[in-house]
């Protein structure tokens, strides 16, 4: 599969070039970065640290769309919203791992979706996704007297708050209570906040070092507590489910896909 990586100089594009060069089947077809990018015209693969590749940095992101099946993308809001109008336009399969989507974002990505499959998703593991499917049932399970509250940490590059894979995990808490999260959420306390209001699922963002990603999702009930987590170790697992959804997505009908949809994990 003819797979382009935009944004890949960053911290995940070089992985997913990586990835892709370790997956059989899979060949990077194109690298993109943005104009200007004093990294256009290096060797891909020796900016991930491999062999030479013989790609190009480039920011003719259309022309490498073209001559792709798919893209993975680990860039920011706007620049995903941009590269999906393109691959929509080749029809190819958009992995979008990029977090801190706004309303705005996920409308247009709808849009995009009508023309091409898009699989979206903000923790790309199986660990994560698993962890969901998990955190939807307890939440399921035990009533609005059991607490919410989602902790993460990251490194202290990270730009964006709550993280993705903490928005995915309340999402799962929300739906299990069958409550909208966005009527829920709870992200900022300071000061005088008062008691904390029931039924709401609280976040909290820590940011610090090197941290690739950790996750705890806490039900504390009266005298009890019950906690959920998960530890990225290594961000190469990220990109390792975003190759896998880059195969599973090639060929497939237009529509926003999700890692559940990938990893087959509807049923849980
Ligand atoms: N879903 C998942 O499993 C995961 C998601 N992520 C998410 O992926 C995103 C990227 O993370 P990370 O790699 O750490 O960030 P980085 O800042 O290291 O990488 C982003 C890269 O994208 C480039 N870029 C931005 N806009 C464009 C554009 N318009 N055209 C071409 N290149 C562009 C940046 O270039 P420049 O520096 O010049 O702006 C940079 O090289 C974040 O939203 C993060 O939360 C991260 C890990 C896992
Ligand atoms: O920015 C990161 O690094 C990560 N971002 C994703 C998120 O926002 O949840 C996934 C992972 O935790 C690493």
């Amino acid at each position: 599969m003819r797979l382009v990586v935009v944004g890949a100089a960053g911290r995940m594009g070089r992985m997913l070039i990586k990835a892709i060069h370790e997956t059989p089947g899979c060949v990077l077809s194109a690298a993109i970065e943005r104009p200007g990018s004093p990294l256009l015209g290096q060797d891909a693969g020796v900016l991930a640290g491999l062999p030479a590749s013989g790609v190009l940095v480039s920011d003719d992101a259309l022309s490498a769309f073209v001559e792709a099946e798919g893209v993975l993308d680990f860039t920011t809001p706007d620049s995903t919203v941009a590269f999906a109008a393109l691959a929509a336009q080749a029809r190819i399969a958009h992995i979008v791992g990029t977090t801190g989507l706004e309303p705005q974002h996920l409308a247009k990505l709808e849009a995009a979706a009508r023309h091409a499959a898009i699989i979206r998703s903000g923790n790309m593991s199986l660990g994560v996704n698993l962890l969901a499917a998990l955190v939807r049932n307890v939440a399921a399970t035990l009533g609005t007297d059991w607490d919410i509250e989602i902790v993460e940490m990251h490194h202290r590059m990270k730009v964006d708050a709550p993280s993705g894979t903490a928005v995915l995990l309340g999402e799962a808490a929300a739906q299990g209570r069958q409550v909208d999260l966005a009527q829920q959420r709870v992200a900022v306390r300071d000061g005088q906040t008062g008691a904390r209001a029931p039924g709401t699922i609280g976040f909290a963002a820590l940011r610090g070092g090197t941290v690739v990603g950790d996750h705890k999702v806490i039900f504390a009930g009266a005298g009890e507590r019950l906690e959920l987590s998960h530890v990225a170790e290594d961000r190469g697992l990220f990109a390792q489910g975003a190759v896998k959804a880059a195969l599973w997505g090639r060929g497939r009908k237009p529509g926003l896909y999700s890692m559940t949809d990938v990893l087959g994990l509807d049923a849980l």
